[in-house]
């Protein structure tokens, strides 16, 4: 076997992308030692029993002593204070990253924490499922999908090739951009899609108080693939909200535009309006099947039970 990229991994967070992590890194033998972090004992007991690392630890600051990778994976509302957490224990030289799905925000939040000389380098993982917690990671997940890098102005070039090829062994491709730049992009690519996921079936569910059990009865492929995005972890939701909100604001004003004017076209009967806007999008589809971006989220982890609130 090669030898490891790291001598010792700190994962800070243990669900959904932790998991995974601790799953690719086990089986490329990416490091000697694994030490896990989570804030919940219960969580904590089923990533030991699960076998996810060499040590683990309520404590983040234990997890971290020592460690040359220090990855990130809470919900961005918890960065700063995982930030602030760690903060004392951290190497001179160690390389610390994130996995948030926002980046503006996480960056103002653990940023004034980290120490000189430690290698701060925000990052985004662009692969997950609607499932959260230990037992819904699997080791495929970041096969062929992007992650996204918002280094800082004065990232060392040297820490960010090093981190690009541990996610490159995770089988991700990479990308760099600036932090406002990612939190635009992903407001409409990500963030709209799960908002309104969220808000169509929670319509849905309003009316079902009056056709009954219809709802679930009849729901048709396309509602179906709502309710999954819509199935998706609360805290993490909540806190992609709060947390990019200028971005998310600004893309559905435009989106509540438009839609208002499918709605004109609808009530004015203005079949060519809607033939070329349904073509036009019929096209996009296209163009991600052929750029090979079709990835359905894969059924591996898919049996695993919805994680408890808060854990
Ligand atoms: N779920 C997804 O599809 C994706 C999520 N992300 C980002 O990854 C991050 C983690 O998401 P998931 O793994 O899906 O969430 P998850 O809910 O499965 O896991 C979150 C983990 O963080 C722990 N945690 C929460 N607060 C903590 C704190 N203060 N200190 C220590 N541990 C704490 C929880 O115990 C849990 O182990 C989030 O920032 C999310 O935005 C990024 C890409 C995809
Ligand atoms: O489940 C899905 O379809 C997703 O879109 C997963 C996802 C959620 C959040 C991210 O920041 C990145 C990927």
């Amino acid at each position: 076997m090669t030898s490891p990229m790291f001598e010792k991994i700190a994962l800070v967070g243990i669900g959904l992308i932790g998991s995974s992590l601790a799953r690719v890194i086990r089986r490329e033998g990416l490091a000697r030692h694994v030490a896990i972090a989570t804030r919940s004992p219960t969580t904590l007991a089923r990533a030991k029993e699960l076998g996810l690392g060499e040590s683990y630890n309520t404590d983040a600051k234990e997890a971290v002593r020592d460690a040359d990778l220090i990855i990130v994976s809470v919900p961005v509302g918890s960065s700063g204070e995982v930030a602030q957490e760690i903060a004392p224990a951290l190497k001179k030289g160690a390389i610390l990253t994130d996995v948030g799905s926002t980046k503006a925000s996480v960056i103002a939040q653990m940023q004034p924490y980290v120490p000189d000389g430690v290698h701060f380098i925000p990052g985004h993982p662009l692969a997950g499922t609607e499932k959260s917690g230990p037992d819904a990671g699997f080791a495929e997940l970041f096969e062929n999908r992007w992650c996204i890098f918002t280094p800082l102005p004065d990232t060392d070039p040297a820490a960010l090739e090093k981190l690009s090829e541990f996610w490159r062994r995770c089988g991700s491709n990479i990308d760099t951009m600036d932090p406002q730049h990612h939190d635009m992009t992903l407001a409409i690519v990500s963030h709209l899609p799960h908002i309104i996921a969220y808000n169509i079936v929670g319509t849905a569910d309003d009316l079902q108080s009056v056709t009954k059990s219809e709802v679930i009865k009849y729901s048709a492929s396309g509602f179906r693939d709502f309710t999954r995005l819509a199935a998706s972890d609360p805290t993490m939701w909540r806190d992609v909200c709060l947390h990019n909100k200028d971005a998310i604001l600004e893309m559905l004003a435009r989106f509540s535009e438009d839609l208002a004017s499918l709605q004109r076209a609808i009530r004015w009967g203005d079949g060519e309006k809607l033939f070329d806007l349904f073509t036009r999008t019929r096209a996009v589809r296209r163009s991600i099947i052929e750029a090979g971006q079709d990835i359905d989220v894969p059924d591996f982890g898919r049996q695993a039970v919805e994680h408890p609130k808060g854990s």
